[in-house]
């Protein structure tokens, strides 16, 4: 029997489903064993006799610290670097316990050494000394979403879809985000070569647009869009801040149920206005909730919460999740169906009930995989296995719990349908792969990869193959026994009856609809949008579109379905008329009331787009100089009335036709756009409001004309950018600044952007960066949050030192550094009186920038950002805290067993 540490409650985390929330931090010896877990596995063929003595061993193991690499930067290159020139060699040298400490190694089977992992304990890194600097890299790193900390059998869904630039992928259960960041960095692989080599091809005259590599028409970047969903509103939101850190414009995030998840108009094509035209999907991804019974090296309750029914009560939401995503799949198109569990019915049981009602093998095939991750060991998917009851009974078929059934009624078998029996008909449910902790010293899970052959119309659910529904003595006997489960203890909170009582058959007993069955709130319902089924058709929904009219630059006025696009578009995304007759997102039939928020509940701000006309455009266009070539019409903002206050965002065409598509029907988008400019408050009259915000400068700086752009050599100018807010610059002291100095001092007042152009030379650096710049009246400023300074001088210098603040901007105070000895000793001969006028030059001014100006006033970056996320309201603050949970390393997630 094994034995293990336990960790301790902590912290009140407040409800929700496992057991294991909340749950650790002290040291108290947990029983690593569970009988009834083990005899299901061991004695009815789910692990094979000969990998028993490995497999539960390594199950009471402490699991290994893994993370990855972010693979579409080419900045990935040069933090992987660091880590083996730095942080390796320094590891080796560490003893803990008197043994040498095993260095990080690439993990074997994951693309180009982007994923690590190392068998030391999280609790030695973040608590023995000599990994402090491991320790800070990585968290530096992971903050700024160069590394992100993700175990190791999470990394292989992603793998298997096969995802290539211009794709259009939905990520069903995406929360908190780490399969979506991996799906989202495929999609934008090759794009830093493609978008380099169309500006130096347009700068030659030698563009070709035919030319562009597959998925990248957009100027060398993806046409394709990753839809991340998660039911649960938190946790879309940490989602949502998860992958922020990507900026990517071809991303929505939306907060659905995925088994009615629904189908996401697209505008119709030219002359077919009145067809409804829905979006198909290249890749789903199916990572459905879970009993996570695989994530038990991480989430140690598992062992004492482990039942037979964790299973039967999530099986019937796996495979409506799965059908629907087969529904929602192009034909030819891929869905993975992964859990972090091991157990058949939540797996195998779910494919063969899925690929049953899709049709049958010649409509969904199960995927032969073998050769794809040579290098990953795997078990075969089973093809037989037995069902356990509540009770831990065991059943063999179908027939034998209907037998039953008819002469002891249904007592027990509440939860059993007979999709969680083998299929009767033959189905490769061998290709399915099992990854068990003992094969590479991992968590355990599930990958099946399913391809669609022909379009599909799924068989409702056969509700006469669940026992029905219980009667009241029926939950009054199922209550009593879940006492008795607790040994007389408190219930676990039943969230709904659901869980008690299995699906009703409707009044009629026999033709209950996919909702009704589940007792969920019908599909409409998640949509807030009423609905009948009359309302459901095309003509309905087209008539409640609102006819949008835009005008072009040339003053042209077109409808919205007919769109300049500025690049072909994309061959994989082409819509199609849904088919699946499910139902559809519905226009509300007259316009809604306000939606209630709940206290502490961030509110989603509509997304408009601005035609690209406006004045605000003009003059960002004009004062950065901005190419006639870059496209205006995907700027977007956040507010009902579609006026440009704060920010402007920036989205891919494809996100924006289905957010416009989509205003009003229903569908709810919690996030998309990357920030692309941001009003900052001007100094002088004719300075542009509008500063580049870090988010959106990758996208944006190679179409900037060279006014302003400034050129940074030397690797000390930097380090005195990144460690010193606001330093200084005038006349006298611009030199302190180096070359950086030079070029700023008499350019106009407002944002500019600083390339750093790599160099062999000794003070040169090695790595490729824009970064956006502040010129204010008398000084010039990095525009970097913090998070990114840190982990640059980390990176760069390694160098912890904190960031100067400019002492209330008092310039005889404003902090030197070794970078310019000649403007010190020109600053030190400078005559007092002159000095003492040019203090109170700039105290005066600042003093009437305070005073004029109304908030908010960034004195400090620190203050800027403040300011932002006060006008942003609550939202941030909330991001904030969920950001806190996820980081807090398990709480959150191990909720839902995750494997992040
Ligand atoms: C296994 S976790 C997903 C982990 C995620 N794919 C990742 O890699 O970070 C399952 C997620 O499904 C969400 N979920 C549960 N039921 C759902 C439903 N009916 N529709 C959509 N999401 C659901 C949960 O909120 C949870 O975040």
């Amino acid at each position: 029997m094994g034995r293990g540490k336990k960790f301790g409650k902590r912290g009140g985390g407040s409800g929700g489903g496992g057991g294991s929330r909340g749950v650790r931090g002290s040291w108290e010896e947990l029983e690593k064993s569970n009988a009834k877990y083990e005899s299901y596995y061991n004695d009815h063929g789910i692990i094979p006799a000969e990998d028993q003595e490995a497999f539960w061993p390594a199950l009471r193991r402490e699991l290994p610290n893994s993370f990855r690499f972010t693979g579409s930067r080419g900045h990935a290159v040069a933090v992987k670097q660091r880590l083996v020139d730095f942080h390796i060699p320094q590891i080796t040298s560490i003893t803990y316990e008197g043994n040498a400490v095993e260095p990080p190694k690439p993990v074997p089977w994951y693309p180009d050494e982007l994923a690590w992992y190392m068998t030391t304990p999280k609790k030695v890194i973040r608590r023995f000394p000599p990994f402090a600097s491991f320790q800070k890299f990585l968290v530096a790193e992971t903050e700024v979403g160069n590394i992100t900390r993700q175990e190791v059998v999470s990394m292989i869904p992603p793998l298997f879809l096969d995802i290539r630039p211009g794709m259009t992928v939905l990520d069903m259960c995406a929360a908190p985000g780490s399969k979506s960041t991996q799906l989202m960095e495929l999609l934008h692989i090759g794009e830093e070569d493609a978008t380099r080599k169309v500006m130096e091809d347009i700068k030659q005259g030698t563009y070709d647009p035919s030319k562009l590599p597959a998925g990248l028409e957009d100027y060398g970047r993806t046409t394709g869009l990753l839809v991340a969903n998660d039911s649960d509103f938190k946790r879309a939101h940490m989602l949502v801040h998860q992958m922020k850190r990507l900026n990517s414009p071809n991303l929505l995030v939306t907060n659905h149920d995925a088994t009615g998840y629904p189908s996401i108009k697209l505008p119709s094509p030219p002359g077919r206005e009145r067809f409804n035209n829905y979006l198909k999907f290249d890749r789903i991804l199916a990572d459905v909730p879970c009993s996570g019974d695989g994530t038990v090296r991480k989430n140690p309750t598992i062992w004492k919460d482990w039942t037979p029914g964790n299973a039967l009560g999530l099986h019937a939401t796996q495979l409506r999740i799965l059908v629907r995503a087969l529904q929602m799949l192009k034909t030819g198109g891929r869905v993975v169906y992964s859990t972090c569990s091991l157990n058949p019915i939540e797996n195998e049981a779910v494919i063969a009930a899925a690929v049953a009602r899709c049709g049958g093998s010649n409509f969904v095939e199960i995927i032969d995989c073998s050769q794809e991750l040579p290098d990953l060991k795997r078990a075969d998917g089973l093809r037989s296995w037995k069902v356990l009851d509540r009770d831990c009974r065991v059943w063999n078929s179908w027939q034998e719990v209907e037998e039953h059934r008819k002469t002891a009624g249904i007592s027990g078998l509440g939860r059993l349908s007979s999709t969680m029996f083998p299929p009767s008909k033959d189905l490769p449910l061998e290709r399915c792969l099992r990854v068990y902790p003992h094969h590479q010293d991992t968590g355990g899970f599930f990958i099946t990869v399913l391809e669609k052959k022909t379009e599909i119309k799924a068989k409702p659910e056969n509700v006469d193959k669940v026992v029905p529904k219980a009667s009241v003595a029926a939950v009054v006997e199922e209550l009593e026994q879940k006492t008795k489960d607790n040994n007389g203890g408190p219930l676990d909170k039943i969230e709904s009856l659901d869980d008690i009582v299995p699906h009703s058959t409707g009044t009629d007993g026999k033709d209950a609809t996919v909702a009704e069955s589940s007792h969920q709130p019908s599909y409409t319902a998640t949509l807030d949008a009423p609905a009948s089924p009359s309302k459901r058709s095309s003509g309905h929904l087209e008539d409640q579109v609102p006819t949008k009219r835009t005008k072009l630059e040339n003053g042209t006025e077109v409808i919205i379905g007919d769109r300049p696009v500025h690049h072909p578009p994309p061959s994989a995304v082409e819509g199609q008329e849904d088919n699946t007759d499910f139902p559809k997102a519905e226009a509300p039939a007259q316009a809604k009331p306000p939606v209630k928020r709940k206290p502490g509940q961030p509110f989603e701000e509509p997304f408009k787009y601005v035609t690209g006309t406006e004045d605000e455009i003009t003059e960002i266009f004009k004062f950065y100089n901005i190419s006639d070539q870059f496209p205006r019409d995907r700027f977007m903002v956040r507010n009902a009335e579609g006026s440009m206050t704060k920010t402007i965002y920036y989205t891919s065409v494809l996100a924006r036709d289905i957010l416009t598509e989509n205003e009003g029907r229903g569908m709810k988008f919690v996030h998309g756009g990357v920030k692309m400019f941001v009003k900052q408050d001007a100094q002088r009259p004719n300075q542009c409001q509008w500063r580049i915000q870090t988010d959106g400068l990758p996208i944006i700086e190679s179409w900037l004309g060279p006014e302003r752009t400034v050129t940074l050599t030397k690797k000390q100018t930097l380090r005195k950018l990144l460690v010193e807010l606001f330093p200084k610059l005038d006349q006298h002291t611009y030199q302190q600044l180096g070359e950086i100095g030079h070029q700023t001092k008499d350019i106009q007042l407002g944002c500019c952007i600083m390339r750093v152009e790599p160099s062999e030379s000794e003070d040169g650096l090695q790595e490729r960066m824009v970064l956006p710049l502040w010129r204010s009246m008398y000084s010039v400023n990095l525009m970097l949050p913090k998070e990114d300074r840190r982990a640059m001088l980390l990176r760069l210098f390694n160098d912890e030192t904190p960031v100067i603040h400019p002492p209330k901007f008092r310039s005889e105070d404003t902090p030197t550094t070794d970078l310019a000895s000649d403007s010190q000793t020109e600053s030190k001969d400078k005559s007092e009186a002159e000095a003492k006028a040019e203090i109170a030059d700039s105290e005066m001014t600042y003093a009437q920038i305070e005073k004029d100006i109304p908030p908010p006033i960034a004195k400090t970056e620190e203050d800027l950002i403040k300011a932002e996320n006060i006008l942003r309201g609550q939202e941030q603050a909330d991001l904030m805290s969920s950001r806190e949970t996820y980081q807090r390393d398990g709480d959150e997630e191990d909720r839902f067993n995750t494997t992040v």
